[in-house]
């Protein structure tokens, strides 16, 4: 199997996610909810909420958004971008009554990978403008909402978007592990777990 790749187990991601929720806790303190980035952030934020808490504590809710990337074919270029669609977006059904907005929550976003950052810099800019715009709707202070963003791996490379520092109140960007530009292959697409799992443990990401 090709060297190109970067085989990463699932006990890698869950140690990972667990030394990541540490820092977060040490650094921005245990969020209100977590929002995952569907479908690649789904089993991370589950993963990191198992630490994020102590014992007896309740669980963080997770809510999720489902956004995926397209070639922009309008463009006529493919040095530029590629657009994110909105596949699904947040919904506090049920719990509307004890949690119905982000406003002045600590907020965390997670996806496993941060790639050319667009899809990162468009879930930060999304949220951020929802929730000022709940805010001013509601008569409510926006102020003491933060949000911090955790991705199992950045790739080290030129990125499409920046994240907006001055959106984040305080929060914190963390990754797990930083790698080349390469592909990433994660275990929950492999269609040989044991393989892969072996291939990861030769490349010391297990
Ligand atoms: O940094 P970027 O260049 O924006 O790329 C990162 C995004 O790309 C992948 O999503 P994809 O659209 O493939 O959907 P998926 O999560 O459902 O696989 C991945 O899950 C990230 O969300």
């Amino acid at each position: 199997m090709s060297q190109d790749k970067i085989y990463i187990s699932y006990d890698c991601v869950h140690k990972l996610c667990q030394k990541a929720a540490d820092q977060i806790l040490s650094t921005v303190g245990k969020p209100d909810v977590i929002v995952a980035i569907g479908g690649g952030g789904f089993i991370p934020s589950r993963i990191i909420r198992t630490f994020l808490r102590h014992q007896g504590e309740k669980n963080i809710p997770i809510q999720a958004i489902g956004l995926s990337l397209y070639e922009d074919l309008g463009t006529g270029s493919d040095s530029i971008g590629k657009e994110v669609i909105r596949t699904q977006w947040l919904d506090f059904g049920a719990l509307a009554q004890h949690f119905d907005s982000l406003i002045g929550k600590n907020i965390l976003i997670v996806d496993e990978v941060d790639d050319t950052r667009t899809t990162l810099h468009y879930a930060l800019t999304e949220l951020y403008n929802d929730v000022k715009e709940n805010a001013e709707k509601l008569g409510k202070d926006m102020g003491n909402t933060k949000f911090s963003i955790f991705v199992v791996n950045n790739k080290l490379k030129e990125k499409r978007a920046e994240i907006d520092e001055s959106l984040m109140n305080g929060g914190m960007y963390l990754s797990g592990e930083d790698v080349p530009d390469k592909w990433i292959a994660y275990p929950w697409e492999s269609s040989d777990i044991d393989t892969h799992t072996k291939l990861a443990k030769e490349q010391g990401n297990n």
